[in-house]
């Protein structure tokens, strides 16, 4: 699904405005109708007391909308204009007048004014500012924001969460609301899936309003959400006239002295996502523990005890996962050196080479096209440098991944994958994949896949959507603390087969309620 800028989003407007031969208020009403439908559904017109907060531009003329039909049905509100600027838009001076016409009455609120009383059994419908807001709101504003947060009062944001620029980090966390609820119209927005934006939309769900699908479709998209949907036509069947040859040969490179499970865990992962032979390479004290532990890998061990000392080997993998514990000595960093200046295999880098090649960024160059690096944010920082805010991550990763031809993974709650200018963000996982190992098993799955004949894009994005699926679906067994990494791995299957779960109609339902 695509995620849009905020003059994107003006332009999907304008462009169904005109397609439908409607009206900017028509589409204002289908809008709010969607927000009363989601509330009304729940509320089965509960008697509880609704205090609706409108700003002057169109976000605040949703809320009027909003308004009037919860009144129409019998709901008890308060309704209150957050005065900010003279410059009150078309839509919301006409339903503002609408609203007069009821009989109901909104209390204005200037910077002088005292703020309205919040019980914490109230809800609060937030449309003070939505896409529109350019600048971080004035201090008085900033103050009835603050009210709203302190109140306790179960708080529905009406498509962003007041406070929120949609392309920019904002300022001052007190000038933002924090929604329990967000109700947005129809797009995802890249705001919900940044750590520091994130955290304002507890939850949020997507109100289609019937945008004009011809733009949508046409409209060139700098990020994705990665759903089932997107990765389900990606999805290679296994032929029936195929043996192991077919699905590639994965060359795990890693391990040292303490840290052979990381190996592994990756090269099981790198199995279990069906490619056709692992092989694990890794120091001599790795043989016995892994030959024992993983029968279908094999293993080809470096001529040194407890590290790599010299990549060496007489297969010709399809793919190759590098760095899985594999340290930091200095034999370690020479070997790695000779084995990138002569090698053409694409790479999965992850974790003590993401640090080598950190230190020694003429590595960079030796990396070959498209390859991919799953950096955790220290890691990501050492090969990057430090930002401000997550929108200069994110412009500093797309740079250096533009920049040397990478894929770059950011890790975190929705990872982000960079790539040729483009991100595309994940939907799946839970916090309890935050635990050690996690990243191995990853780097694994992205590796298997490759193996398999995906483009290392595809592959990259579709194993982060399985990786967090797998998680999901384990922790509905053992809950976020018992989450292991090895949990994760025995749960790929269940993510393959639930590409193509029908979803069942007391699921729907479910869904609905
Ligand atoms: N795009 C869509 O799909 C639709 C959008 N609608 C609503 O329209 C909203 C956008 O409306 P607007 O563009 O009117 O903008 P907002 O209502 O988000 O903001 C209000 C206006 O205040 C001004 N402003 C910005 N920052 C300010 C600040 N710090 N202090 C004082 N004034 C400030 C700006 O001129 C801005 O236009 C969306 O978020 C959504 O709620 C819906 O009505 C219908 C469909
Ligand atoms: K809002």
């Amino acid at each position: 699904m695509k995620i849009l800028n905020a003059q994107q989003i003006y332009e999907a407007d304008k462009n169904t405005i005109a397609n439908q031969q409607i009206t900017s208020d028509e589409l204002m009403e289908r809008a709010a109708t969607q927000l009363f439908n989601w509330m009304h559904l729940r509320l089965q017109g509960a008697p509880v007391k609704i205090q609706l907060f409108c700003g002057i531009g169109n976000n605040g003329g949703d809320g009027l909308v909003l308004a009037r039909q919860l009144q129409k049905h019998g709901y008890l509100i308060n309704v209150h204009v957050v005065n900010y600027s003279e410059n009150r838009s078309h839509d919301f001076l006409l339903n503002l007048d609408r609203l007069k016409e009821r009989k109901v009455w909104p209390n204005f609120i200037g910077p002088k004014d005292e703020l309205p009383k919040i019980d914490k059994e109230d809800i609060i419908v937030d449309a003070i500012f939505g896409i529109g807001l350019n600048r971080a709101p004035d201090d008085w504003v900033t103050e009835i924001i603050k009210h709203l947060n302190n109140s306790k009062a179960f708080v529905l944001s009406v498509d962003i969460p007041s406070g929120l620029f949609v392309d920019k980090a904002p300022e001052n966390g007190d000038s933002i609301v924090r929604a329990n609820q967000v109700l947005s119209f129809q797009l995802p927005k890249l705001i919900f899936f940044l750590p520091q934006t994130g955290i304002y939309s507890n939850q949020w769900e997507l109100l289609d309003i019937g945008l004009d699908q011809v733009y949508l479709n046409a409209v060139e998209n700098e990020y994705e959400l990665i759903g089932k949907n997107e990765v389900l036509q990606w999805y290679k069947p296994r032929e029936k006239f195929s043996h192991k040859g077919t699905y590639g040969h994965s060359l795990i490179i890693g391990g040292s002295y303490g840290k052979i499970g990381a190996v592994l865990l990756a090269s099981d992962a790198c199995l279990n996502t069906g490619s056709g032979l692992v092989t694990a390479y890794i120091p001599t004290c790795g043989y016995i523990p892994m030959q024992t532990a993983l029968p279908e890998a094999m293993v080809i061990t470096d001529s040194t005890e407890k590290m790599v000392s010299k990549i060496q080997f007489d297969i010709i993998p399809t793919v190759i996962g590098l760095g899985i514990g594999i340290g930091q000595n200095e034999v370690t960093v020479k070997a790695l050196k000779e084995f990138l200046s002569t090698n053409k295999i694409p790479l999965v880098i992850d974790a003590d080479a993401l640090n080598i090649i950190s230190k020694h960024k003429e590595f960079l160059k030796m990396i070959p096209a498209k390859s991919v690096l799953t950096p955790h944010p220290r890691e990501l920082e050492r090969l990057i440098g430090s930002w401000k805010d997550d929108f200069e991550k994110l412009e500093k990763a797309k740079a250096f991944s533009i920049k040397f031809n990478l894929i770059v993974v950011i890790k975190g709650a929705h990872t982000i994958t960079l790539c040729d200018g483009k991100g595309y963000v994940n939907t799946t996982g839970n916090p309890g994949m935050a635990t050690a190992g996690s990243g191995d098993v990853l780097t694994g799955m992205i590796t298997g896949l490759i193996a398999q004949g995906y483009d290392s894009l595809r592959a990259t994005v579709f194993a982060i959507y399985l990786h967090g699926r797998s998680g999901d679906l384990a922790v509905e067994k053992c809950g976020y603390q018992a989450l292991t990494a090895s949990e994760i791995i025995d749960f790929i299957g269940d993510a393959f087969l639930d590409l193509f779960k029908v979803q069942e109609v007391s699921d729907l339902k479910e869904d609905t309620e």
